[in-house]
């Protein structure tokens, strides 16, 4: 089967989106892996499939694949590309596009700049579903959700704020983001038996109170050179951790990200940028 594709990237969050408004493309998980490797496919690090309004008042619906095949919640840096993808293929003249998702109706608002806001929805604080905690700790109990102890394998334990911004994310706080274990500690906490879901795990380095420095270990994708919703997790967790006031700029590897949080119950805004990159047509294997 051959496919058309764009190559789009937000901050360096690189994505193969696909126009399925007129029809359906039915990929299986191992068609979405192959688009996404970067040795045998396009290379990517989520696939966003772009489909017809699902219902009245709502634009588009959007569907969101890691590089290993798994279909996700949410990715933020891809909403943002999404916005632009309807645009420039004149899909929507609309400057603020509302859009479903698996489990959210988000709105996406172009600026002048080219630049793109999206509310991001608010945070939902969870604890882990922990089968044991090493302190004898019940963590349903325990109230400082923020520091939670995350026990690691060699019995180390890790202090971690765990949250959902439609998917799941632990942030660890690190000295200095550029040193942080990345790849060693990312695996092992994406995995942990805490998250049965599995887990993307941010490292956040605070420089000022609107300022930090972030890397995130996606789940089902690895490190990846920014994160939209790993961005508002960290922020979230600073901000109620005391150490960041309510608008913060995040230092990625691939661009800055601007996250406004004004506390419990309101939505997260992030604003940042997207970019088309090429186009192109694949002979995808069956
Ligand atoms: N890159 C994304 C997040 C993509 C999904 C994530 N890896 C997950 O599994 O939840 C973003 O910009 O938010």
């Amino acid at each position: 089967m051959r496919i058309r594709f764009t190559k789009m990237q937000g901050a360096g969050n690189d994505f193969v989106v696909l126009d399925e408004t007129r029809a359906p493309l039915n990929l299986t998980t191992a068609q979405y892996r192959w688009l996404a490797d970067r040795h045998f496919g396009v290379g990517a690090d989520q696939i966003l499939s772009v489909r017809p309004s699902p219902a009245p008042g709502i634009d588009f619906e959007y569907v969101i694949h890691n590089a290993d095949g798994g279909e996700v919640e949410h990715c933020g840096n891809g909403a943002r590309c999404f916005v632009r993808f309807v645009r420039e293929r004149g899909l929507t003249d609309k400057s603020t596009v509302r859009v479903r998702t698996v489990n959210q109706v988000l709105e996406l608002r172009m600026l002048p700049d080219g630049r793109v806001t999206v509310d991001m929805g608010a945070p939902v604080f969870e604890l882990p579903q922990v089968p044991f905690d090493p302190r004898g700790l019940d963590p349903q109990a325990h109230g400082d959700w923020a520091r939670w102890p995350l026990p690691l394998p060699d019995g180390r334990q890790v202090p971690a704020a765990v949250l959902s911004m439609g998917n799941p994310h632990a942030v660890l706080e690190v000295d200095d983001a550029e040193r942080a274990p990345v790849a060693q500690l990312g695996p092992l906490v994406e995995a942990h038996p805490a998250f049965p879901r599995r887990v993307n795990v941010g490292f956040m380095q605070v420089r000022s109170r609107d300022a930090i420095t972030l890397r995130v270990w996606e789940r089902g994708a690895g490190e990846t050179l920014a994160c939209g919703t790993g961005a508002c997790a960290a922020v979230v967790a600073g901000i109620r951790l005391g150490r960041l006031d309510s608008r913060v700029e995040v230092q990625t590897r691939g661009g800055v990200l601007t996250i406004e949080w004004r506390g419990i119950g309101s939505p997260v805004l992030m604003t940042g940028p997207a970019a088309t990159v090429f186009e192109g047509e694949v002979e995808i294997p069956l």
